[in-house]
């Protein structure tokens, strides 16, 4: 075998491990978590039963439910060192990169932080969890000049959530769309951040360093970042007569169309429909017809000219502007909903570790010696 004969550029089509977490199945545009297929978990799981799911492989008893909600709700307090660092954090940073940080420091400031054992690290994963809707919650709302607004109790993850950035729990409909939006987000396989938390994990490094690296990679454009991508570009069409025409010089011009294509899925994202239901609901609650007609005009005309169809970061993007967060938030948001499948990746990758460590070929110089006439 050649040193290149082997060469799969971005892994493309290269099955690297098992994974018993879900199945991205692009011949049947399906997505299982644990077995389930997630629309049904979509329409009737909360987003703490998906998480405990995740975790634990199958769906929480009554009681296990009960006593995952209140240690869930028990810890979604912003812990006061982390906002302070919070607030040093200039607001030209993007709000990622408060994430990042706000995680970084959490898992500093935790003792067991070394601890990778599976109750350490099912214990760290639920911190996570429950701390993320206040630390995007409440970066949003310093950028906006407000205060921060401590948890309730009596409200489920999505309904706090929502509180935690707005103030009050909006219309049911919405929170709705919100819990359908963090089912959707949470977990598909073996991803470019899931896979980063799966390689740092692989070194035997601790589940926060996991985590960061993983926010890191999720950050990118082509990832995660383009959920706020979609809202920049209908920002820059404007309105849905115009699409047509800005779609064919951004293609002219070479640029990747956010919120369009997808590695795995070459013939639609089985988490397209569920979130465009959540999407129209919006829609109609905020009588927003003019965005739906730029959604829709875009995504026909995307179709005819490259049939290349959208992925979830499509639907969500607008469903967050509609719900009112700010566009450099949308990203966060899909943290907040993701750190239960990177977590629950760590863990199985602990459960079978091998280090993740592929070869190159070399395409650089030959080899050759230092004369008298080198630099050094
Ligand atoms: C939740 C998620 O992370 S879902 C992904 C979110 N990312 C985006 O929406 C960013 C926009 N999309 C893309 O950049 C790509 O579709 C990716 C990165 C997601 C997948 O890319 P790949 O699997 O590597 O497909 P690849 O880049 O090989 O695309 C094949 C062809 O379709 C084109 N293409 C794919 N997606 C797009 C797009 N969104 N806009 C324009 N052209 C595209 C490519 O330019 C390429 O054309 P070529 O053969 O003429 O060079
Ligand atoms: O699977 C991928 O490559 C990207 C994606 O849709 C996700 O992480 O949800």
């Amino acid at each position: 075998m050649s040193e290149t004969s082997e060469i799969r550029k971005g892994l493309t089509g290269v099955v690297v491990d098992y994974t018993a977490i879900s199945r991205v199945n692009p011949e049947t545009n399906s997505l299982l978590y644990r077995g389930y297929p997630v629309p049904e978990l979509a329409a009737h799981c909360s987003f703490e039963q998906v998480a405990y799911l995740l975790w634990h492989g199958e769906l929480p008893t009554a009681s296990e439910l009960s006593d995952f909600q209140a240690a869930e709700r028990a810890r979604r307090a912003l812990a006061p060192a982390v906002k302070a660092v919070i607030d040093l954090i200039p607001l030209t940073a993007h709000p990622m990169d408060v994430v990042r940080t706000a995680v970084s420091l959490i898992g500093a400031s935790d003792p067991d932080a070394e601890n990778s054992s599976r109750a350490s690290n099912l214990d760290a994963s639920l911190n996570l969890l429950a701390q993320l809707p206040a630390i995007v919650a409440y970066d949003q709302r310093r950028r906006r000049g407000q205060d921060l607004i401590p948890p309730r109790d009596d409200l489920d993850y999505s309904e706090n959530f929502l509180y935690m950035a707005f103030g009050e729990v909006p219309a049911p409909a919405v929170v709705d769309a919100f819990r359908v939006s963090m089912v959707l987000y949470a977990e598909h396989s073996f991803n470019a951040s899931t896979f980063t938390a799966r390689v740092i994990t692989s070194t035997l490094s601790d589940l926060y360093s996991a985590v960061t690296g993983a926010i890191g990679a999720l950050k990118g454009p082509l990832h995660g970042g383009a959920n706020e991508a979609v809202m920049h570009i209908f920002e820059e069409i404007g309105e849905a007569e115009r699409a047509e025409e800005w779609l064919e010089t951004a293609l002219t011009e070479k640029r990747k169309i956010m919120g369009f294509g997808h590695r795995v899925y070459k013939s639609g994202d089985s988490r397209v429909p569920t979130m465009k239901a959540s999407l129209d609901t919006l829609i109609e609650h905020y009588d927003r017809h003019d965005l739906l007609a730029l959604y829709d005009t875009l995504e026909t005309a995307m179709t005819e000219r490259k049939r290349i169809l959208p992925n979830l970061d499509y639907p969500s993007g607008p469903a967050y502007h509609l719900m009112g967060f700010d566009t450099a938030a949308f990203t966060p948001l899909f943290v907040a909903s993701r750190i239960t499948g990177w977590t629950a990746h760590i863990m199985e990758q602990l459960e079978s570790n091998a280090l993740i460590r592929p070869l190159s070929a070399y395409n650089g110089e030959d080899e050759r010696h230092l004369t008298a006439s080198s630099p050094a």
